[in-house]
């Protein structure tokens, strides 16, 4: 959509008073057609599908962050992982009023701790200062507006191809989480062939399946807040019969990140000739991947939510990735890596959530869960593989849109498609479909119809893979 829309008039007036009445006009709650009690269950539901980082973050970044041995900083980490994606998720609420949930990226955070600092040996306050840097790159950006031209300037049938994907990489997060962690493990690694289905011996992975089928039956007989019955559902049978241990307390005080705090700032005094270099080019793989996620998710989910238009435009895109960006520059000043949209959003998007008003409970939920952490921990990760299969299939559905009997659009959307959830990553899927869009129409001569940003674009990508593949293994 183009700035003249950026800010939808409210033509209806809410059926509220008072302060609500404030607060559903300035969400525009009549405009989406929504309510309190939609947009505060589609917020639960979407903090549920996302809870999981807060304990999944810090066991991923312990392996780099540490004082003196892997693990002393979990609880701190924890909390830098709360306040993050409520300061992140609040940005999105307030800024942009769109109902996506920000938190700390699951590409992102295995990429920092395993490649960054493991692999590369970059120290870790190091490696925060750079995707501090990388974040303040990001919000200049914005404010220049190439983001929302890269946005735009996406092929409909890769948007549509996005959606797609995020929908299978959904669904791939919610089956291959690993039992030993809590996971489903309906999907596995195996030697041979890669994956494979799991094992039935497995608690998890029987009730995983077992509320599977409940909601699924609560979805199809279109029961109020299917999804968010389902998490609970699911992790209800697995408490009684003991496959997950009950809530062992209700409150805990959050312990403050203090030896995370300000860290990312005092990295870069450790900025040197010798790691000048392996820190720029860790700067330039965040600031891509996370423009690339941002964008992918912001316009697939966009679009399950029905935002964009016939024009094929997002509302308020360049609000979104300034909220987006924020999100990213605080987090590692708090001590994590790149804050970033979550595709899980989608679940709260079909709830009914539509405004940022659904995004304000997901913040308000990431601040309060600092003092609950052992209610949130009790809820095993495989209690939300239901919803997010369910929600996998329901945004598979945008492949629909997609003109498969045209070869030269049907290609490229394949591939990226199938790439997000492979590669688990929807920047590397963005970039798939990018290169593979002006190459197949070219030769099918219909070099002309690809806009001249489409080609830019591509560029960009076969450099970044040409600079990947002689900088990192
Ligand atoms: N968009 C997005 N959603 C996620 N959900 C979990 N991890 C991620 C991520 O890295 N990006």
């Amino acid at each position: 959509m183009s700035n003249n829309t950026d800010e939808l008039e409210t033509t209806e007036s809410t059926p509220y008073i008072g302060w609500q009445k404030a607060i559903a006009r300035y969400f525009k709650f009549a405009d989406y057609r929504t309510n309190f009690k939609t947009e505060i269950l589609a917020g639960i539901t979407t903090f549920m599908t996302m809870g999981y980082i807060l304990v999944v973050n810090p066991i991923i970044l312990s392996n780099a962050i540490f004082l003196r041995q892997q693990g002393d900083l979990f609880s701190q980490l924890a909390v830098a992982t709360a306040i993050a994606s409520a300061v992140g998720t609040l940005c999105m609420a307030l800024f942009a009023n769109y109902p996506f949930g920000l938190a700390p990226g699951m590409g992102t955070n295995a990429f920092f701790a395993f490649s960054v600092v493991l692999g590369l040996k970059i120290d870790w306050r190091l490696a925060l200062s750079c995707v501090f840097i990388q974040g303040l790159i990001f919000i200049a950006l914005t404010f220049t507006d190439i983001r929302r031209l890269l946005i735009n300037c996406i092929p409909n049938t890769l948007k549509h191809a996005t959606a797609a994907g995020i929908g299978l990489f959904i669904a791939y997060i919610g089956l291959s989480g690993d039992p030993a962690k809590g996971g489903a493990g309906i999907i596995v690694a195996n030697e041979v062939t890669k994956t494979a289905f799991g094992s039935l011996r497995e608690p998890a992975t029987l009730m995983a399946i077992a509320g599977l089928f409940i909601t699924s039956a609560f979805v199809v007989r279109r029961v109020k807040g299917a999804l968010l019955l389902g998490i609970l559902a699911t992790a209800l049978i697995a408490w009684i019969f003991g496959v997950a241990t009950p809530p062992q307390g209700i409150f805990a005080v959050p312990q403050i990140p203090q030896d995370l705090f300000g860290q990312a700032i005092i990295g870069l005094s450790y900025l040197n000739a010798n790691n000048f270099v392996d820190w720029l080019a860790v700067l330039f793989v965040f600031l891509f991947v996370d423009i690339f996620d941002a964008i992918g998710t912001l316009t697939g989910v966009g679009m399950r939510a029905g935002y964009i238009g016939a024009d094929g435009q997002l509302p308020r895109a360049n609000q979104a990735l300034m909220a987006d960006a924020i999100a990213t520059t605080v987090g590692p000043l708090f001590g994590t890596s790149s804050v970033t949209a979550y595709v899980e959003s989608v679940a709260g998007v079909v709830e009914g959530g539509r405004t940022g008003f659904t995004a304000l409970v997901v913040a308000g939920l990431f601040a309060v869960s600092l003092f609950f952490i052992p209610i949130f921990q009790s809820i095993p990760a495989f209690a939300t593989t239901p919803t997010l299969v369910i929600v996998g299939a329901m945004m598979l559905a945008q492949a629909k849109e997609i003109f498969w009997e045209d070869l030269a659009e049907a290609i490229p959307a394949f591939l990226t498609v199938f790439t997000i959830p492979l590669t688990y990553s929807i920047a590397e899927g963005l970039a798939i479909g990018f290169i593979s869009y002006p190459l197949v129409k070219s030769f099918q001569g219909k070099a002309h119809e690809v806009p001249l940003g489409t080609w830019f674009v591509a560029a960009i990508f076969v450099a970044r893979y040409i600079f990947m593949t002689l900088r990192f293994d």
